[in-house]
């Protein structure tokens, strides 16, 4: 099967294309060959988006939101479909993988119901016979750079609210995982968007990406993925003047106090740190234990990781599925060691997993790691893999500070039944999510998503904040005096 572009509301052809095959993480096997576009490709679909753009933009928003809702109607008729491809294509086990097809069905009709809302302001003029209001205007073409990891999710957090708002859109998916953003595509065309308002162009960050953010008549771009991706993408955007919103990598830390339920924290702690085999951007990657508590916690750690089963998510009794790739599973290692020589206690895991039915698969074992120093490598860098470093810490004071040593800010999160505790950290935890008696994932698409740092440069996805990035703000004078009130100077 080859992947061709979607644009204008047309399927590509493969003439003269170059292709690069889609693997199976879970086995090695190949699964599709995808396009690698060129700037020309780019550049079509630029000016198809451009050329539909208008029309669209007329178009009432809440009509705009009645193709969100068909959207979400066939995505939940093919719910199972588009899971199963998740799970083959990305790895993410089959229950996590509906539990994102789900996120992108409540994102289309949540944001369906911002095209009967879009609220702006009206607000008193300071003359008599003005009116002051301003309104959400929409502004033009957008482009959608999105990663592996979530590929649907991410993907409808940026497309749906870009619709609704009268934008028309070019969305370049991550190379790994392309088959989903074609099955995205087929939607959009059953659900009969007009030509040119969803486009798709698949191909390399370093091609499409760039082309993209180069090309004058995309107005916006949102990104999605590394920090060091993320800083070229705002660098080359700087210097074409370019709205960016990114929403980048992660160092996520659960606290657990002295007075926790750690029977609790440890079901927190194994959920967020090896959920998606550790491939979340929210995902737990340090513990930042209590000194009183920190041995009994380590002790129910291993035991409950014992339970854990490794293997091909399509499986539905595997709780772990593969890591992406090859070149993963070599960050990953090479993190391992990095820990071993910095002089961490390596507790549990540390390998990788090759053998009998693993064999062709990209598999880490659960990996925990204890006494590991709070400004070590191990416990700055993103690791992006199922690897826990556990830090001692004697108050919550100092659990704070170390959670907001890293260069990260997206999630956090406080194990704790002292409410005085509770509302001290939620205050103090310098991340854009904070979750109390919870892991630090599990995100909801009503409210606003990303980080602060080195995580995000104020923009949010999802939420009604998710409009803020797509929408430019109009202010509108209505004067029906008749004459002419001359503003801005003094009248008294
Ligand atoms: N904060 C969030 O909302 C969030 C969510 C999911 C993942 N992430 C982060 O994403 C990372 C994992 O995803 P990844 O490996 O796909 O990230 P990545 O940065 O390698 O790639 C992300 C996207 O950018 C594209 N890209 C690569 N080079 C580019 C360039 N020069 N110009 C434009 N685009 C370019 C890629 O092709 C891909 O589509 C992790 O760091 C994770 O924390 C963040």
């Amino acid at each position: 099967m080859k992947l061709n572009n979607y644009i204008n509301g047309q399927w590509g052809t493969d003439t003269g294309a170059d292709y690069t095959a889609v693997k199976n993480p879970a086995n090695g096997k190949t699964l599709a060959e995808v396009r690698l576009s060129t700037a020309d490709d780019v550049s079509e679909a630029v000016a198809a988006a451009k050329a539909a753009q208008k029309k669209w933009a007329r178009v009432p928003a809440p009509k705009r939101a009645d193709y969100l809702y068909e959207i979400g109607r066939i995505m939940i008729e093919k719910k199972e479909h588009l899971s199963q491809v998740l799970t083959k294509e990305m790895g993410k086990v089959i229950e996590e993988a509906r539990g994102e097809v789900q996120e992108g069905i409540d994102m289309a009709y949540y944001m369906a119901g911002e095209g009967r809302r879009l609220f702006g302001e009206t607000v008193p003029s300071e003359l008599d016979n003005k009116f002051a209001m301003s309104v959400r205007a929409p502004i033009g073409v957008v482009g959608l750079i999105t990663p592996w990891n979530f590929p649907v999710a991410i993907a409808t957090w940026k497309s749906f609210p870009a619709i609704v708002a009268g934008n028309t859109f070019i969305w370049k998916p991550a190379t790994e995982t392309p088959m989903m953003a074609y099955e995205m595509a087929l939607i959009f065309e059953e659900a009969g968007l007009p030509e040119g308002v969803a486009n798709v162009v698949f191909g390399s960050g370093g091609t499409v990406g760039t082309a993209m953010i180069e090309n004058p008549d995309v107005r916006v771009i949102s990104f999605t993925g590394s920090t060091e991706t993320g800083r070229r993408v705002a660098e080359l955007g700087g210097r074409h003047l370019k709205k960016v919103s990114l929403e980048m990598g992660g160092k996520n830390a659960i606290i657990v106090m002295d007075d926790a339920d750690i029977d609790l924290a440890v079901d927190g702690i194994l959920w967020s740190a090896f959920g998606t085999a550790g491939q979340r951007c929210t995902a737990c990657s340090r513990v930042i234990a209590h000194t009183h508590i920190k041995q009994e916690l380590e002790q129910k750690l291993l035991e409950a990781m014992k339970g854990l089963t490794i293997g091909d998510g399509a499986d539905e009794s595997n709780k772990i599925g593969p890591v992406i790739n090859a070149k993963a599973l070599e960050k990953i290692s090479y993190y391992v060691n990095v820990g071993k020589e910095e002089g961490a206690k390596l507790l549990a895991g540390g390998n990788t997993l090759t053998e009998g039915h693993y064999t062709g698969g990209h598999y880490f074992e659960p990996t925990l790691f204890t006494n590991v120093a709070a400004d070590s490598r191990l416990a700055q860098e993103e690791i992006f893999g199922p690897v826990i470093s556990l830090i001692e810490i004697s108050s919550l004071e100092e659990a704070i500070e170390v959670n907001n040593s890293v260069v990260y800010g997206l999630s956090s999160s406080i194990f704790s039944r002292d409410v005085n505790k509770i509302f001290q950290a939620q205050r103090d935890l310098d991340t854009g999510i904070v979750y109390v008696n919870a892991g630090t994932t599990g995100a909801e698409i009503h409210l606003p998503f990303g980080g602060t740092k080195g995580t995000g440069n104020g923009h949010r996805d999802s939420g009604v904040a998710a409009l803020d990035v797509f929408t430019e703000w109009k202010s509108i004078y209505v004067d029906f005096s008749g004459k002419l009130q001359r503003a801005q100077i003094d009248n008294n």
